[in-house]
């Protein structure tokens, strides 16, 4: 057995729940942090000359997050190329991986684990509050009474969940667990998935094709992944397609929709109201957005629970432990699988 200083293990950014739980990393490998907690003015030029300087030579397993994205830039082909030659296992805080270019580490040989299932309730839980809260237009009553305006001066009264149609467009873990909360209200639930559920996994819900979703919904919410062929699934010519004053929820990625688009939609009257909490360019909020009266907006909290966050981290570093001890990452990314998972 070499001695634990020919590997490396570098953290990216910061845990807030399992501290012990990297530590205790340390008898796998050397623990390397960037950029600890010194101030640092430019953290992604830090990070470059650490590279070249090959302070990460020994690395063979990295920690990081989508929020670690600010830290370091984007994991795109040019940094993955710039990454040591060591580097086995980027374990990505986020069930969105979005941010990776994962064929450029395919080719590379670095296999991608992220944290599916761990933010299945939470982020489920905010897509149903989102939703509740343009049906009820409670965005400008819920800002008034703050303001001492009681319901302000345009209350909408606002409609019910129950007997509604609710299309998803995607139907993974994240989709499954809205589509569980929905039927609480008496919705009807219809998706679109890459593939067809299971029988026991699909329930009542009927499986359509996306046109059809998208003219037959009351309401239209998003879970599925970013990627090239997803990037403005939702245009000027889908949003034409919904049922007149139809709802749009959107708790998976920004770019999905084009948000100007959406923006025109909602303010002539074709969508009633849209919940959102990621962003075409998060954290910059367009103003014409922003200013809307029938937008409830959260900003990218959906997976913001302490115990969520607790479980996510520790996925990463139990696929960092399980990587370094068996060679085997416990969530890989499905393009890294021949079996692709749902
Ligand atoms: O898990 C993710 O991908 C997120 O976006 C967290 O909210």
């Amino acid at each position: 057995m070499g001695s634990i200083t020919d590997k490396a293990i570098l953290k990216i950014g910061k845990l807030t729940y399992t501290e012990k739980n990297w530590e205790a990393l340390g008898s796998l490998g050397d623990l390397k942090v960037f950029p600890g907690d010194k101030e640092v003015s430019d953290p992604k030029q830090l990070f470059q000359e650490n590279l070249q300087s090959g302070a990460y030579d020994h690395v063979v397993a990295l920690y990081r997050s989508n929020d670690s994205t600010s830290l370091t830039g984007p994991f795109d082909a040019e940094l993955i190329r710039s990454l040591p030659s060591s580097l086995k296992y980027i374990c990505h805080n986020g069930a969105g991986y979005d941010n990776i270019d994962i064929t450029a580490c395919t080719s590379r040989g670095i296999e991608v684990s992220s944290t599916p299932v761990a933010v299945n309730n939470a982020t489920a839980d905010m897509t149903i509050w989102l939703m509740i809260g343009a049906l009820r237009s409670i965005h400008v009553p819920y800002a008034a009474v703050r303001e001492g305006k009681w319901r302000g001066p345009h209350f909408m009264p606002g409609t019910d969940p129950e007997d509604k149609v609710l299309g998803m467009i995607g139907m993974g873990g994240i989709g499954q667990a809205v589509a569980h909360r929905a039927r609480a209200f008496g919705m009807k639930i219809q998706y679109y998935n890459r593939s067809r559920l299971s029988p026991e996994l699909e329930k009542d819900a009927k499986y359509v094709g996306l046109d059809e979703l998208i003219g037959s919904s009351d309401v239209v919410s998003l879970h599925c992944s970013l990627t090239a062929e997803t990037t403005g699934l939702i245009g000027k010519t889908e949003l034409g397609q919904m049922k007149k004053g139809a709802v749009l929820i959107n708790t998976a990625r920004g770019k999905l929709i084009d948000e100007g688009a959406l923006i025109e939609a909602l303010k002539d009257g074709t969508l009633r109201a849209a919940g959102l909490d990621v962003f075409e360019n998060e954290p910059e909020l367009r103003s014409d957005l922003v200013d809307l009266p029938n937008v409830v907006l959260t900003p990218h909290i959906g997976t913001g629970t302490t115990d969520t966050q607790a479980k996510m981290e520790l996925l990463v570093l139990d696929n960092i432990k399980s990587a370094l001890e068996s060679g085997k990452l416990i969530t890989q990314v499905r393009e890294q699988l021949s079996k692709p998972k749902l």
